[in-house]
């Protein structure tokens, strides 16, 4: 036939999820294993050819470093090949912004790459799953998603990876895409396009984690009234980071004595301006000249640029010019 062929990498969360009735808010994450998911969308087969393989089974927030890795890697292995034209990535929606933001980094193709979850485990009334990944499989087969960057959908919307974020404990509509809105809608598979992404991605980026075992440690600290300094001590001296990124209050404000303090190490490491608004931009400003601004990307989503920026470079200015670029 002439269906694309759709791989889809499953790693757990609740669109796995199991209950022990359709009714019960309580649920264990991870415990459907890939094949199930599949064969629930009957559907799936008038549009793709699709194979199953299972990368981890559990609530997103356990996934690792490690995890990330073994991802990129066969989505890269996958994607060189001819046969396989997009990729979906079954994930808990916890952390789901994270590892969409990683891959969006380090995946070296054009072709599609989908991230999808849910908010109701799959024993649920009424789940959310079957369609989310209905959708998901059809935009990895879509000639129109190719180029577009790593991409979630959930509850009928596109997001690019970068500046998509979890809102809600618990809606169904919980993925909103800050600073500047998704990148388009499906109904029932067919997407339809409002925006791009103006960030390089995929295979427009510098990154290779092929022969990376490890990434630079990054932390992040939040910024709350009488935050205490001496944090930042213990992240420098004991952590040993590499670099660290602030969710800062407004815009990427610092305390006084938060400022102080990381002004003694600024010549060492980078600090990264973030915000724990949750939207709007963070810019350089002339009052922080030693600190970044994460150029409106979450706390969350700027300690995985900064680590990526770190295997490239360890100067603290050449590392602020990334967050520009992606
Ligand atoms: N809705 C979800 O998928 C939440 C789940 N705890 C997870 O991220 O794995």
């Amino acid at each position: 036939d002439d269906l694309p062929n759709v791989s889809i990498l499953a790693t757990g969360g609740t669109i796995a999820g199991s209950a022990s009735s359709a009714t019960n808010a309580e649920y264990t994450a991870g415990k459907v294993m890939i094949d199930t998911l599949v064969n629930a969308v009957p559907q799936l087969k008038d549009i793709a050819d699709v194979k199953g393989e299972q990368i981890a089974s559990t609530a997103s927030g356990n996934l690792t470093e490690q995890d990330w890795f073994k991802l990129a890697n066969r989505i890269n292995e996958l994607l060189a090949q001819d046969d396989t034209d997009g990729i979906v990535i079954t994930h808990g929606t916890d952390t789901i912004e994270e590892t969409a933001y990683f891959l969006n980094l380090v995946v070296k193709s054009d072709k599609p790459v989908v991230l999808v979850g849910a908010m109701r485990p799959s024993t649920a009334i009424s789940a959310d799953g079957p369609l989310n990944l209905y959708n998901a499989v059809s935009l990895a087969g879509s000639e129109s998603a190719k180029g577009k960057g790593v991409m979630v959908v959930l509850n009928d919307t596109i997001h690019g990876a970068r500046g998509v974020t979890k809102t809600n404990t618990a809606s169904v509509n919980t993925f909103e895409s800050k600073n500047g809105g998704p990148l388009g809608y499906m109904s029932y598979g067919k997407p339809s396009w409002v925006r791009q992404s103006p960030y390089k991605h995929t295979y427009q980026t510098e990154f290779d984690i092929s022969d990376i075992k490890a990434l630079p440690t990054v932390d992040i600290m939040y910024l709350y009234i009488e935050t205490p300094a001496e944090a930042v001590d213990y992240y420098v001296k004991e952590r040993k980071v590499d670099g660290m990124v602030f969710a800062g209050s407004g815009n990427g404000s610092l305390t006084t004595p938060l400022q102080a303090t990381m002004e003694q190490y600024s010549k060492q490491l980078p600090f990264i301006r973030a915000s724990r608004t949750g939207s709007g931009n963070t810019p350089d400003v002339s009052y922080y000249p030693e600190f970044p601004g994460s150029q409106g990307l979450s706390a969350q989503q700027a300690r995985i640029l900064l680590k990526l920026a770190l295997t490239e470079t360890q100067d603290p200015k050449e590392v602020a010019e990334f967050f520009h670029k992606y």
